[in-house]
């Protein structure tokens, strides 16, 4: 009976606050109900407030395995998962060198636990590589990495919207996850970079449908650039398909005097959301890299 009530209340809840559009009215409304007292009832998956906001339901990591995966992708999966470090009975970490980075297609929202950035965010835009919900359609990836060889791997299964040559990927397709294993390197060792400079040399195709692995180093930093390269490597690794090197360079570019007021408004806004979200305990402006990395 009580659960049948609280089943009752849950779906009467989400039925108002998703009608209700006005954002004013909506935020008071959530302003009035304890949170941690309707949680539970509110949400079908066990989160707790710190980790997740009232009423949304938790970010997809698209890192995870997904019914698409062929069985030679979730070979390498779980290969390089159980190099991960984790967290063993009693508290102790197994020590491993590799880390699994979360994958999400609204990072900068998703990273800072849901709270709404899309002041410096469009509503509606996606991460490239995650854009579509068509599970195995496009770009599957998952990169593993290791921080202390500032080496990652990412597992890349390419899907079928991701043609070029017939039954081949696409090259813009090829660079596209070049790019995201590079500036996933890049940004995780260097902070927030952009790739400045990437260069590919396409030596044999990628059969669509097919995983590859892309393993990339750093080679180098001089000042805010960093210089990675990378190999792209047919799953047992006999065959080179693509070699890349890459530059990117740390730091946003400097906004022009017009816009820099404004930008910096709205740093600052970002700042404190995150700062709220990590309730202090961590730099802000680096939370975003250091807790979760997305890539
Ligand atoms: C708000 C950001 C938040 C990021 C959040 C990340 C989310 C992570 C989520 C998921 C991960 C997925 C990972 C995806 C990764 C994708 C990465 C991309 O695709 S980035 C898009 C394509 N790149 C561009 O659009 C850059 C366009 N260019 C620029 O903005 C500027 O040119 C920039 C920033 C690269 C440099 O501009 P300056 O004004 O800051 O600095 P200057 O002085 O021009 O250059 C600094 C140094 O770099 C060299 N440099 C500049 N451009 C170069 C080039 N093309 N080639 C070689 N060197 C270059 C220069 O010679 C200079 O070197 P010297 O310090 O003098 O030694």
């Amino acid at each position: 009976m009580l659960r049948h009530g609280l089943q009752v209340t849950r779906v009467f809840c989400q039925t108002v606050l998703h009608t209700v559009s006005a954002r004013p009215l909506r935020s008071a409304i959530l302003r009035l109900i304890p949170r941690t007292a309707l949680l539970p009832w509110l949400s079908s998956r066990a989160v707790s407030v710190s980790e997740w906001p009232l009423l949304s339901s938790p970010p997809r990591d698209y890192s995870l395995p997904n019914p698409s995966w062929s069985t030679e992708m979730r070979r390498l999966y779980e290969y390089y998962d159980s190099l991960c470090e984790k967290e063993m009975e009693g508290g102790e970490k197994k020590p491993g060198g590799w880390g699994r980075l979360p994958s999400y297609n609204r990072t900068l929202k998703y990273a800072a636990g849901g709270k709404c950035l899309s002041k410096l965010l469009k509503e509606k835009a996606r991460l490239f590589t995650r854009n579509t919900e068509e599970q195995g359609a496009a770009f599957e990836y998952v990169v593993f990495m290791n921080k202390s060889e500032k080496r990652c791997v990412c597992i890349f299964q390419a899907g079928h919207l991701l043609e070029g040559p017939p039954g081949n990927v696409h090259g813009g397709a090829i660079a596209t996850i070049i790019d995201t294993s590079l500036g996933t390197l890049a940004g995780y060792l260097s902070g927030i970079v952009m790739t400045a400079n990437l260069n590919i040399n396409y030596c044999s195709p990628i059969p669509l449908g097919s995983v590859v692995l892309i393993d990339s180093v750093l080679d180098k930093v001089e000042g805010r650039k960093t210089f990675v390269s990378c190999q792209v490597t047919s799953s047992d690794g006999s065959k080179l398909h693509t070699e890349a090197t890459g530059n990117a360079v740390a730091g946003l570019p400097i906004p022009r005097q017009s816009q820099h007021a404004t930008l910096k408004k709205k740093m600052s806004n970002t700042h404190r959301h995150l700062k709220h979200t990590f309730h202090g305990r961590l730099n802000p402006s680096f939370a975003y890299f250091k807790v979760c990395f997305p890539c």
